[in-house]
């Protein structure tokens, strides 16, 4: 059982402009055995510091200052030992990367079992039955820096899973996810529940909590604002559910913003693509992730790339950056034949873990970075990319201070800024409120009507609805299918069924 009582929270050095500068204030929630509560609410309002509250993250590792109390089993968070609490509650950090202490996945499975010094043989068989209950055979043994972004989030849940806690801590579970795993999380979230644990969940997206949810606390500005049975919730309508940042999977606006033609159309005729990759290849070592695989991306138009975990979505769109080096096949920029170095000069790449490519040390020097004096947007452009994308007044943060999905829409400006004509975003929108998601497929659709080419890996089915001209099936490796996105999305949701 976990017991926030009016707690409050400001995290050292973190104070500054922005929504809750102070991390939260005077939360109470209890999350009772058997129980899952759902902590939902815009960017930057205080989920995951409420996720940190109850794992004992903060203040253990985010100093900073608490006043109220934090209750785990009933006793005071602050008591116990970090194996203690460890032992109490498995956690799913928002970036899963962060979490691991371990380099191999089935070691990081283990781990919590040999924190709590359980025999040698009894961890391993463990080990065996949460990689067989999770269907996590085919990322058994893996070097955990070789997983794809969804691989981790799975090998993270396992970790937690593995010692059956009392207690569940999961912040954006499914940020990385596919479809089937969303819904086998669904399935063990469930399974948690009827065993008796306690279950604390912070999330944007809801759908596939409606079975599981009881509870529903919606935070705004650092504070709860509104509490929820799950019937009442489920009840509200959608334009309230909106109102409150949360993702509901209306798919409306694909009608609601009609496809622009002049793309689609130049593709049919032929035109020249901006970036064409032909048969292109590539590896990690002897594991093959692209075995021949074609894509054209013309000017105007917002291309997604969809498809399973680990099917080489991430892969493709650094080999066509020319960021991962192709064993074989061709590529051109505007027709002409385009080694890995020009690529790299045309394009510019938001990556699925941002926390990899923030490197100022404020918000606006961010924007910038990297950036020839030449190439620099001016103060006013700086001023209205961050605006559009809701991070105005938080220009003097350091970067490391943003809370998740802010640091998501930090890279976007940042790519944005660079004035490049080939854009390519890596799950730009993972982690987003339904604003904040809004926000980053605008400003998408803008550039591409402005004239860029823009690739994005996406899961997101409300982004691809409202952004993208049309959808690539990456399957294996290779471009599988297309779709057309247009009307209900029946085209990009029988590659998606496919895809599983
Ligand atoms: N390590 C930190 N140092 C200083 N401030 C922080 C830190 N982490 C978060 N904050 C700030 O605390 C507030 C709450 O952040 P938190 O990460 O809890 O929000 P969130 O609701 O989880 O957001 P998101 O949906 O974007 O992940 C934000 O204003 C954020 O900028
Ligand atoms: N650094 C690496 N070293 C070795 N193998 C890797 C590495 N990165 C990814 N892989 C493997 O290559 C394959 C493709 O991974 P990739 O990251 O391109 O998939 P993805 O489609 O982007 O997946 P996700 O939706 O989970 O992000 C997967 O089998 C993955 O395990």
């Amino acid at each position: 059982m976990i017991e926030l009582c009016d707690a409050s929270f400001s995290y050292r050095g973190g104070a500054g402009a922005g929504p809750a500068p102070e991390g939260v204030r005077n939360v109470s929630l209890s999350v009772e055995a058997g129980r899952c509560v759902l902590v939902c609410g815009p960017s930057g309002c205080g989920k995951t510091t409420v996720t940190r509250l109850a794992n004992g993250l903060a203040p253990a590792f985010f100093p900073g200052d608490l006043s109220g109390r934090v209750l785990v089993d009933g006793r005071d968070a602050s008591g116990l030992e970090s194996w203690e609490m460890a032992a109490r509650v498995g956690s799913v950090f928002q970036n899963p990367r962060t979490q691991f202490f371990n380099v191999d996945s089935t070691g990081e499975v283990a781990f919590a079992l040999e924190s709590l010094a359980w025999p040698e043989e009894r961890v391993r068989a463990r080990v065996r039955e949460t990689i067989a209950e999770l269907g996590l055979e085919a990322l058994a043994d893996r070097s955990i820096f070789e997983l794809s972004g969804g691989e981790k989030q799975r090998v993270a849940y396992a970790g937690a899973w593995a010692a059956r806690p009392a207690n569940l801590v999961l912040d954006e579970p499914t940020s990385n996810l596919d479809e089937a795993s969303i819904e086998a999380l669904a399935g063990y979230v469930l399974e948690a529940k009827r065993r008796g644990t306690a279950v604390l969940v912070a999330e944007h997206r809801l759908w596939w909590l409606s079975e599981a949810v009881d509870e529903v606390v919606v935070m705004g500005e650092g504070r709860i604002v509104r509490r929820f049975g799950k019937d009442a919730f489920w009840a509200l309508p959608a334009e309230e559910l909106a109102a409150l940042g949360l993702r509901t999977r209306d798919l409306s606006d694909v009608r609601a913003a009609p496809r622009r033609p002049g793309a689609r159309r130049r593709a049919a005729a032929g035109g020249r693509p901006v970036l064409a990759l032909s048969g292109v290849k590539a590896a990690y070592g002897r594991r093959e992730a692209l075995g021949g695989a074609d894509v054209r991306l013309f000017a105007g138009e917002v291309v997604a790339l969809v498809g399973a975990n680990g099917a080489g979505k991430s892969t493709l769109c650094r080999a066509a950056v020319g960021l991962h080096r192709e064993s074989a096949g061709a590529a051109a920029l505007d027709g002409a034949p385009a080694g890995p170095k020009e690529r790299l000069r045309a394009a510019s790449m938001v990556f699925q873990d941002v926390n990899y490519q923030l490197f100022a040390d404020s918000v606006e020097a961010e924007v910038s970075f990297g950036l020839g004096k030449r190439e620099r947007p001016p103060a006013k452009r700086v001023g209205e990319i961050l605006e559009g994308l809701g991070l105005a007044g938080l220009e003097e943060r350091h970067p490391a201070t943003l809370s998740g999905g802010q640091k998501q829409r930090l890279a976007v400006a940042a790519c944005v800024a660079s004035g490049k004509r080939l854009l390519v975003f890596d799950e730009p929108t993972s982690g987003l409120d339904l604003g904040g998601m809004r926000a980053v497929a605008d400003l998408v659709r803008r550039l591409a009507d402005e004239g860029r080419a823009v690739l994005v890996v996406t899961h997101d089915l409300e982004f691809v609805a409202r952004a993208c001209d049309r959808a690539l099936l990456v399957e294996k490796g290779r471009v599988a299918r297309e779709a057309v996105v247009e009307g209900d999305l029946a085209g990009v949701r029988a590659l998606l069924a496919e895809a599983r």
